[in-house]
């Protein structure tokens, strides 16, 4: 089997063209979607990251606050910048780019991030919500992965999903998202016994390692028909991969996504989305 190629380029204009309607009725009713990014030290991945939110922020008329802080600023300045922005009453979803540097408590942070404002769903609330399949703002890189099957129709009710990462932004949502459309899940991380043999069981594969050296996606861990979701974004001689060996496992897969143009768009463009759920949720408070 060759695998069909799931474009998240195609899928996030698609969700960001829907974004942008939104934003256009919130702005007829007299609100402006805010984003605004915090963004701490100058690494240079994190800058490109934040840099491509704001950019596409701009794209579909949602407006910007952009924090860039040296890699000195000190918690409680954080802390006293992300209290800021929960109490302005024009910024409707904040996002603090991650991972922070070594001296701030990322869950200090994070759990001082109002729930209402929360756009990446990292909160303790936000991730309680999504436990008890209530939650408005999920964290964008899972929901990212779950429009992906909904707009190329993958089913998942009893199918085995085997993901690699256990991570509070990756894995531990896409638990009860699966687990909401009835998939069998299961969660594999360094200590994972047998790995190879657990993925060759798997109809869904949602890898998100990002260090080739540790770990490499080979044709002969994917079962012939497989789905294959690479979260991942690692270099291989400097060029952009995942961590799937993308060639020799397309085909064997059934469907597969490419690194870039796969999850990575969709990342960006769930944001988008759960920043106009935040400004909608304000419309429906304000009548
Ligand atoms: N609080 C927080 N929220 C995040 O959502 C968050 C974060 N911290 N820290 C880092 C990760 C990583 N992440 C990506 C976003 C877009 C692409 C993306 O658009 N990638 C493009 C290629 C980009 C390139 O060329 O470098 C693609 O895959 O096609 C990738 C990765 C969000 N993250």
């Amino acid at each position: 089997m060759v695998a069909q190629i799931i474009s998240g380029l195609a899928v996030a204009q698609d969700v960001k063209e829907r974004v942008k309607k939104a934003v256009e009725d919130l702005k007829a009713s007299g609100i402006t979607p805010c984003l605004a990014t915090v963004l701490v030290g100058d690494d240079p991945a994190s800058a490109t990251y934040v840099n491509s939110k704001q950019k596409t922020a701009k794209e579909l008329g949602i407006a910007t606050r952009d924090h860039r802080l040296a890699a000195t600023f000190k918690q409680h300045e954080l802390l006293e910048l992300v209290q800021l922005l929960n109490n302005d009453p024009e910024v409707h979803g904040i996002l603090v780019q991650l991972p922070l540097p070594k001296h701030i408590d990322e869950f200090a942070i994070i759990n001082t991030i109002s729930p209402l404002k929360d756009v990446d769903g990292l909160t303790p609330y936000s991730a309680g919500m999504l436990q008890n399949g209530m939650a408005l703002l999920k964290p964008c890189t899972p929901s990212g992965v779950m429009e992906l099957f909904d707009y190329y129709k993958i089913t998942l009710e009893g199918k085995d999903a085997v993901i690699i990462n256990r991570s509070n932004l990756v894995g531990k949502p896409l638990v009860f998202m699966l687990l909401e459309r009835n998939a069998t899940v299961t969660v594999c991380h360094s200590r994972t016994k047998e790995l190879a043999a657990r993925l060759r069981q798997a109809d869904i594969i949602i890898t998100a390692v990002g260090n080739r050296e540790r770990f490499t996606l080979t044709a002969d861990m994917v079962k012939e028909g497989a789905v294959v979701i690479d979260v991942a974004t690692s270099r291989i001689s400097g060029k952009l991969a995942g961590d799937a060996d993308f060639e020799a496992v397309k085909q064997k897969a059934s469907w597969i996504t490419p690194v870039p143009g796969g999850v990575g768009p969709m990342t960006i463009a769930m944001l988008m989305k759960n920043t106009v759920s935040a400004a909608s949720v304000l419309r429906g408070a304000s009548g």
